[in-house]
């Protein structure tokens, strides 16, 4: 393993942007299944010797990609991905435990559109992991445009990421009905409370959900054309069929799978979601017409 040294596995959009961010104040490599012309971009093998990774590939993947592709060899993990495993309920950190010791890993989360990042636009992001070493070994990383925050509720900001993207699908729909803002921000508002109610559950920190983690993330993404969720809402609005709108997408949209997760887990755990079960059956054919009706029910 070469110490001190930093790769972002993933170059899609956001691992694209967090290798912009990291390479700012140090060479930082970047490898992806598609071999791209980007600065710094080496084979698997070479990112993968590393001591620091960022893995910025999507949550229903993971699994298989560790299985197929790594070996812990002592190095420090920074998960960026947003999601829950939708054949298995999952969290993405009890994925990783099989793989990597709970001291050498930490979570992103925070309002981050990556086309922002990209363009050097200020943020802050929160590391999550039950070791502060972590987070101090990876926010000098980081460079002058983003503030970083510690927090230890690895399982709080794990929901809080991937919730928003199923509320964000249920707003875009909101949006794509001309429901008005008066309905859209009882939306979030609700929202925030059904995720927080979510993650008591599996022991998160109600800071989680009115910080970064949650509103931040939560009103940033269920509020911008910008989130690939959003826009999967608007076009369930508009009618579309799902594979229509994600081929058009072409990009991942977590909130689609995560809604599948979420759906069991609250059917196993007894949990009130009416919003993400909502989202759930518009994406398997109900009308959103429909849905809105249920939601107002009194
Ligand atoms: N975009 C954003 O603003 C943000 C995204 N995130 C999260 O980051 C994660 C990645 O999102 P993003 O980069 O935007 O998504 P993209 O759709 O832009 O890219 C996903 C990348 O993952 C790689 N990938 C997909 N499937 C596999 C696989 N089976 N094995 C290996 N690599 C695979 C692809 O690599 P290749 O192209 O080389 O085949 C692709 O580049 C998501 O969980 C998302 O929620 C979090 C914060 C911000
Ligand atoms: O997580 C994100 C911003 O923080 C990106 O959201 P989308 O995946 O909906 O584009």
């Amino acid at each position: 393993m070469n110490k001190n040294t930093i790769a972002v596995i993933g170059a899609g959009k956001w691992g694209q942007a967090l290798h912009f961010a990291l390479n700012k104040k140090q060479k930082c490599l970047i490898t992806s299944r598609t071999k791209r012309e980007i600065e710094n971009f080496v084979d698997l093998e070479t990112a993968m010797n590393c001591e620091y990774l960022v893995i910025a590939i999507p949550a229903q993947e993971i699994r298989a990609w560790l299985k197929q592709n790594f070996k812990f060899k002592g190095q420090k993990i920074l998960v960026a991905s947003k999601g829950i495993e939708a054949n298995t309920g999952e969290f993405l950190n009890e994925i990783y435990s099989e793989f990597v010791p709970e001291k050498n890993i930490g979570f992103i989360s925070g309002p981050s559109f990556a086309a922002e990042v990209i363009k050097g636009l200020p943020c802050a992001l929160v590391i999550n992991s039950n070791s502060k070493k972590i987070y101090k070994e990876f926010s000098v990383f980081f460079p002058n445009f983003i503030k970083t925050y510690y927090s230890a509720d690895v399982i709080g900001a794990e929901i809080a990421g991937a919730y928003k993207n199923v509320l964000a699908i249920a707003s875009g729909i909101c949006e794509g009905l001309n429901l008005g803002k008066n309905a859209q921000a009882s939306l979030i508002a609700r929202g925030l409370v059904e995720m927080q109610r979510f993650g008591k559950h599996f022991g998160a920190k109600k800071s989680s959900f009115i910080g970064l983690s949650g509103a931040g993330d939560l009103f940033l993404t269920a509020n911008s054309t910008m989130s690939r969720n959003f826009r999967v809402g608007l076009g369930l609005a508009q009618n579309k069929p799902l594979d229509v709108i994600l081929e058009e997408l072409g990009e991942v949209a977590e909130g689609v799978k995560t809604s599948v997760a979420i759906h069991s887990l609250s059917e196993q755990h007894s949990i009130y979601t009416p919003i993400a079960n909502e989202v759930y059956k518009v994406l398997n054919g109900k009308s959103t017409q429909e849905s809105l009706k249920d939601l107002l029910k009194n």
